[in-house]
């Protein structure tokens, strides 16, 4: 899928997005149809076991990004920009944006509203898609004082609105907008005439995202009330984890069809 084939599904087909972070997953989402892969920063969390994405850098973003774009045929590859890769100078982002591109992405993605909107600007017009993420953004975990839902005052409603239209007029081709109330999402979606994306957004964007582990039931540290398990791949992986282990002990494994002659 291309940036401007996404673009296109607004008013047609939902989106639907995931993470990956290696060849493995990338292969077996691109199995599954699904169009879109963000190479996210969330990797810090479920790949990294830190307990944000503050600490993940441009090298570890820009190896996980080979390793899937190296892998996928037909999705769209989208990087996401970590911490301090973009926020410190207009010529730092630029040049971080295009290591992206140079790692195998199409697109790049960054946190954040007004504050970034002339990074916005400089990324895109230099030919490097741009999309924007909105609301509970992790690299402000800090601001926010934890991990909690945007957009709940009047005044904070009215700002992400301004922020999202500010992104999409700075040439952003699509907007992640994370655990926000479903109205104001949905307030959003009708304004802006490039596609949202929602994680803990509600029903009415134009696309959803989801962390692949938190899908999959493989990571449970935590688990935000917006994701869904579709399967439960830890409890999988344990018994037959635990399954292994008894049969060595019991000298059950290897057995003759596992043994050579
Ligand atoms: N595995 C994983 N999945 C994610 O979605 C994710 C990460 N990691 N790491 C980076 C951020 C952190 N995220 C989070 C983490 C926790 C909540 C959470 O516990 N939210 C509360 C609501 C809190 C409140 O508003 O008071 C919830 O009950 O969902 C939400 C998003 C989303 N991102
Ligand atoms: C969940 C998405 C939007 C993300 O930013 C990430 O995985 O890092
Ligand atoms: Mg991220």
């Amino acid at each position: 899928m291309t940036v401007s084939e996404f673009q296109q599904c607004k008013h047609k087909k939902k989106l639907t997005v995931v993470t990956a972070y290696d060849a493995l997953f990338a292969r077996i989402v691109e199995q599954a149809g699904i169009p879109v892969i963000l190479v996210g920063d969330s990797l810090g969390v479920v790949v990294q076991g830190k307990p944000n994405t503050l600490s993940v850098t441009m090298d570890d973003m820009l190896y996980h990004t080979r390793l899937v774009a190296g892998a996928a045929r037909q999705a769209l590859v989208i990087g996401d920009m970590p911490f301090l890769s973009y926020q410190a100078s207009t010529d730092e982002a630029l040049r971080n944006a295009g290591r992206f591109l140079q790692a195998g992405a199409a697109a790049v993605k960054v946190e954040g509203g007004a504050a970034v909107v002339e990074r916005v600007k400089a990324i895109s017009s230099i030919g490097i898609p741009v999309m924007g993420h909105l609301g509970m953004t992790p690299q402000s975990v800090h601001a926010f004082g934890g991990y909690k839902v945007q957009g709940k005052t009047k005044d904070r409603a009215a700002a992400l609105l301004e922020d999202a239209r500010l992104l999409e007029a700075a040439g952003a081709f699509a907007v992640v907008l994370e655990a926000i109330p479903a109205e104001l999402a949905r307030r959003i979606t009708e304004s802006l005439s490039i596609p949202t994306i929602g994680i803990g957004a509600g029903p009415h964007c134009d696309g959803q995202v989801l962390v692949l582990y938190d899908l999959l039931g493989l990571f449970d540290e935590f688990v935000p009330k917006f994701v869904k398990p579709y399967a439960h791949l830890k409890a999988d992986a344990l018994s037959a984890l635990q399954r292994y282990k008894e049969e060595v002990e019991q000298g059950k494994f290897p057995s003759e069809s596992e043994s050579y002659h």
